[in-house]
């Protein structure tokens, strides 16, 4: 795992689109695994600055997002599908046709998880899976305690990721209790991974993760088993991290 220091929530985003840009300039036709939350705005905002000033084209890129609400139409005002056409896909030349998000309102959410995983196998694999982190430790919402061998498959939110999530909603009573998500398994198939973290409610988290110990109580632990994880965070998110572990991690 490899650390990249930001001064914060701009500098961050910033270092992250140009990650993005330059796998999508290498490998045109490349599969983004793609994330929802605040953290994402301002990435997802420097892309589209990017692709609007110097033309970067997503025409072949596919994208597979993390997860969706069950229950939640596309067209619903807090469904990730809705999130995802507003502040990235419409504004960049990707056919939304290549655009992949689970479907919250399939009949039958366990084949729809098993659909979502062979698309996947069916794209070749994830390129490059752009990851936020819960309060909790969770990626994706694989909330902890999930084993690290499961694949896309529907989750019980925890009360506090649905408190978490409720800025987004009218009320509480509002956020789902259910989701669908990548696992942890289809995530650690990614041939590089992206995780952002900003601000002071992530720090108790990102000390945790960075004490170095895989453990299912912190889901994103796992990601120092993977081979090829930038970790890119702002000063707020990193202020309960030891400078050891900094320089350690910072390598
Ligand atoms: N399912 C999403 C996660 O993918 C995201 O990482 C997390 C953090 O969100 P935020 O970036 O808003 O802090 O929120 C949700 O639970």
């Amino acid at each position: 795992m490899k650390l990249i220091e930001a001064a914060n929530y701009e500098e961050m985003s910033e270092k992250a689109a140009d990650i993005i840009i330059s796998q999508v300039k290498e490998k045109p036709n490349s599969v983004l695994g793609l994330a929802t939350g605040s953290t994402m705005l301002g990435v997802y905002k420097q892309l589209v600055e990017d692709h609007r000033q110097n033309g970067t084209s997503y025409r072949n890129v596919r994208t597979v997002n993390l997860d969706e609400y069950i229950g939640l139409s596309p067209d619903h005002p807090n469904s990730y599908r809705y999130y995802m056409n507003q502040h990235l896909f419409a504004h960049i030349d990707i056919p939304l046709s290549q655009t992949y998000i689970p479907n919250g309102t399939s009949d039958d959410v366990e084949a729809e998880c098993q659909r979502y995983e062979r698309l996947i196998e069916s794209l070749g694999g994830i390129d490059l899976q752009i990851l936020g982190i819960g309060r909790n430790g969770h990626i994706g919402f694989n909330e902890p305690g999930t084993p690290f061998s499961v694949p896309t498959h529907v989750v019980e939110l925890t009360p506090s990721t649905r408190q978490a999530n409720a800025r987004f909603f009218p009320s509480f009573e509002d956020v789902p209790h259910q989701a669908i998500t990548m696992g942890i398994a289809t995530i650690m198939k990614s041939r590089h991974i992206l995780l952002l973290a900003s601000g002071t409610e992530k720090a108790a988290t990102m000390a945790k993760l960075f004490e170095g110990t895989v453990t299912t109580d912190v889901p994103a632990s796992v990601l120092h088993t993977h081979p090829n994880v930038t970790v890119i965070a702002d000063q707020e998110a990193l202020s309960l991290v030891p400078d050891e572990k900094r320089k350690v991690y910072g390598k």
